[in-house]
């Protein structure tokens, strides 16, 4: 059973006159800690690497549970709050940022954002890192460390074939850096794994972090 259903059960307990009071501070902290559990967990990796694949899966997991969760998708975040930008680095880093911005938010306030984007420089993911550490809200990192042989035979997108007929040029991995990280939290080969082992190890390690 997650920290959270149990505090849930903890408020509903009865009360006497005499630990009333008592009992009021203590569903208070049970509340409080409910609101502070969020966390952002950042996966970063190559395209076709899985990060949204397991980040899916993850929070249909945790919403089974009755977490709020949400999904910050870097494609969807491109069409609207990046609406605009590129893949230079400067846009790029601009992007992470923003995103970053937004996961913060939400984590401090209860939610796990899952963010399965790219965020292919040190220096980026490094400024989220601390944007969180700043405001004490709780920062995973997890490498989806699949090989660009195995990513690009899987090109869910088409991005490596284009790519390679001359179509696409700065595809992150291939003709662009990714700066991997050099201590992630977790470290995922997806390429020796089902989606649900996957998942379930980053579900593992926010567990053992208390944070689901
Ligand atoms: N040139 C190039 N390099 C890398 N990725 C590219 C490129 N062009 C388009 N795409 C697609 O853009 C998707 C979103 O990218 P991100 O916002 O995650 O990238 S970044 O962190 O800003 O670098 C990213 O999604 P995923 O495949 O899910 O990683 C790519 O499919
Ligand atoms: N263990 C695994 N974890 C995640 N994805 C996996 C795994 N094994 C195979 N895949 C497949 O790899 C592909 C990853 O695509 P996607 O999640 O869109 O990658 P990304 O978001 O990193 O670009 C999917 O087709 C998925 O089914």
């Amino acid at each position: 059973m997650s920290a959270h259903t149990a505090g849930t059960e903890a408020a509903h307990t009865a009360p006497t006159a005499a630990g009333a009071t008592a009992e009021t501070e203590a569903t208070a902290e049970i509340q409080e800690n409910d609101v502070t559990s969020g966390a952002t967990v950042w996966l970063t990796g190559l395209p076709s690497a899985g990060k949204t694949t397991i980040a899916h899966e993850l929070a249909g997991r945790l919403r089974a549970e009755g977490r709020r969760v949400e999904v910050l998708d870097g494609d969807e975040i491109r069409e609207f709050l990046s609406a605009g930008l590129g893949f230079s680095r400067e846009d790029r880093h601009t992007n992470v940022q923003r995103i970053g911005f937004v996961a913060e938010l939400l984590a401090r306030n209860g939610v796990l954002a899952l963010v399965p984007v790219i965020a292919p420089y040190a220096d980026s993911r490094d400024a989220v890192r601390k944007r969180h550490e700043a405001n004490r809200t709780p920062y995973v990192e997890i490498h989806v460390a699949t090989p660009v042989e195995v990513c690009s035979v899987r090109d869910v997108k088409g991005l490596y074939a284009k790519q390679a007929a001359g179509e696409l040029t700065g595809l992150t991995g291939v003709d662009d850096p990714y700066e991997e990280p050099e201590t992630p939290d977790l470290r995922i080969e997806s390429q020796n794994q089902t989606v649900q082992e996957s998942a379930a190890s980053v579900y593992a390690l926010l567990t053992e972090k208390g944070l689901a």
